[in-house]
């Protein structure tokens, strides 16, 4: 081939991917990371044909099998894979884009509900075979003087409505015992891939089965020492998947939470303490097994929905204001959350927005807002529009952004401002953004040189706990993103974050020593694969 033309085509794919987010890190890398990645592109190739292959296995209840497929059919064939053993091993930095509601798995929660004799849970209907599937139950702790004593969902006495003790709803449960009452729950409280597939498969009908897993949800972990179990438990499940620092979206939307004596009656500060109290828990707990540095603790974006009106969203703001002068080291950011396609854009709120900003300089206190915004499929519709005024306020990240790509404007200005992208792979692609990851717009982020975080949004309904998942589906659906690119984008999150200057400084050190044992486990566990 002509010499000359081979030089120009690499000059051109040298100047392409220059303006790569990971242009520097790729320059930058050393001869272990290189081996590394050599080595995990390989692992990937085989995989590719031996997994996601014309001739790889069928996967039940999917016609087509290929690299980045959709997560829920695609999920237990992942597991299987040495791609993903390699991604769970990681450093994955931080976590940045997630509902605090949607971080503990199904089963873990429903156990943590049925140690407490005062939850009870009833259905609006009675329970049959027919309609066990799409009859939702309802929790809730009572106060002691209303606790009951019927026994059963199932039996013929049942009027709909009744509160039954949860744990004997459980015992006594038709259609199979207290492994179908699980089974019936988790199953309220997740998205199954029929669902997301098959029955509901557009941005709308899923976000409606979306909305009742949380409403379901609500019933357990708004009462207060579930919330208490449960932040440690996502705390250390966060660890255990490498993640060392967390910015979540609390829900401040219910003024209280339930007590322990079953009343609504525990305030948004008691909710702050008791998350203060988890973070040191967990860490001491870490410490404890020599693993103190794996864990910096956690921070919190304060939540209301895009459907209080603007005298409500004056209430929360202020709220979130005194919340911040009692918990200055744990109030990072606020947000306003919700199907952004049916409810209020940001435009809406300009005016209660605008009066944050000035009031917080009155009071002496720093509140960035970090907006979800552009997460639809619309093309200058308010949802997409909401990117512009999320701009206009000077948010400091973009949640979701995924109709960033058709604004080239803002875009360049996230470059600019180094305003990065928390980017939910999974999660897109079950609420149906996208049909799968090669349809994804992170690829067009990541080459144009906007920073992103990678977030699992709400892994307790998708799946995707930890966020290995997301960078698996990332990794494995691009020919361009390797190893190396995944260590940029974990940094990528503890830079963007909200840490100061000192923490980040520490978790940044941190991650890079943990990237170097990384990278030596690789080379010594499949250095074999350099060799085929
Ligand atoms: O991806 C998302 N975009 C916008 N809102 C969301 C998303 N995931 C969850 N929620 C919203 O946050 C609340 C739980 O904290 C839920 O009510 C849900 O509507």
């Amino acid at each position: 081939m002509d010499d000359e033309y081979i030089r120009e085509r690499k000059r051109l794919i040298a100047e392409d991917r220059s303006l790569r987010v990971d242009a520097l890190a790729l320059a930058q890398a050393t001869d272990a990371e290189k081996r590394a990645e050599e080595i995990v592109r390989r692992v990937r190739a085989e995989e590719n044909d031996t997994v996601w292959g014309p001739d790889a296995p069928p996967i039940p209840g999917s016609m087509h099998v290929f690299p980045g497929m959709g997560f829920l059919t695609a999920r237990d064939t992942i597991l299987k894979t040495k791609l993903f053993e390699v991604v769970s091993k990681m450093p994955k930095g931080a976590l940045l884009h997630a509902h605090l509601d949607a971080m503990v798995d199904a089963r873990v929660l429903l156990r943590s509900a049925l140690k407490y004799p005062a939850m009870h849970v009833r259905t609006a209907e009675k329970l049959t075979l027919a309609n066990l599937r799409a009859t939702l139950p309802e929790f809730r702790p009572l106060p002691e003087n209303e606790w009951t004593s019927f026994e059963s969902l199932v039996d013929d006495a049942y009027e709909p409505g009744t509160w039954v003790p949860l744990t004997s709803a459980r015992e006594t449960f038709g259609f199979g015992g207290p492994d179908a009452f699980d089974d019936w729950v988790v199953a309220a409280l997740t998205i199954n891939p029929s669902e997301s597939y098959v029955t509901h498969n557009t941005v709308d009908k899923i976000w409606k089965t979306f909305g009742t897993t949380f409403a379901v949800g609500r019933g357990m972990s708004r009462y207060f020492p579930i919330y208490e179990d449960y932040l440690r438990e996502f705390f250390r499940s966060s660890i255990e998947g490498g993640i060392s620092y967390i910015e979540s979206r609390m829900p401040l939307w219910y003024r209280y939470m339930i007590g322990p004596d079953g009343q609504e009656n525990i305030p948004h500060r008691e909710w702050m303490l008791a998350y203060d109290r988890a973070i040191k828990e967990v860490k001491e707990e870490f410490a404890q097994q020599g693993r103190g540095d794996e864990f910096l603790g956690s921070k919190v974006i304060y939540c209301t929905l895009r459907i209080a009106t603007c005298e409500e969203l004056d209430w929360y703001l202020e709220d979130c204001i005194a919340l911040k002068q009692e918990f200055p080291h744990l109030i990072c950011g606020f947000d306003l959350v919700g199907h952004e396609d049916p409810l209020k854009p940001l435009i809406y709120y300009i005016d209660p927005l605008k009066r944050f900003v000035q009031r917080q300089k009155e009071v002496g206190v720093h509140i960035p807002f970090i907006f979800h915004a552009g997460e639809t499929l619309g093309d200058g519709t308010p949802a997409d529009m909401n990117l512009y005024d999320a701009i206009l306020l000077g948010t400091k990240r973009i949640g979701h952004g995924f109709s960033l790509v058709k604004h080239p404007r803002i875009m360049e200005i996230c470059r600019e401002r180094e305003i990065a992208v928390e980017v939910c792979p999974i999660s897109n692609e079950i609420l149906r953004y996208t049909g799968s990851m090669p349809m994804h717009p992170l690829p067009i982020l990541m080459n144009q040189g906007v920073h992103v975080a990678l977030s699992s949004d709400d892994p307790a309904m998708f799946g995707n706990l930890g966020l290995s998942f997301d960078f698996f589906q990332v990794l494995v659906a691009s020919e361009v993103t390797g190893l190396i690119t995944l260590r940029e984008i974990s940094r990528d999150s503890l830079t963007y974050s909200c840490l100061d200057l000192e923490d980040k400084a520490r978790a940044l050190a941190l991650h890079g020593q943990r990237w170097s044992k990384l990278i030596e486990w690789i080379i010594s566990k499949f250095s074999g694969h350099l060799k085929a």
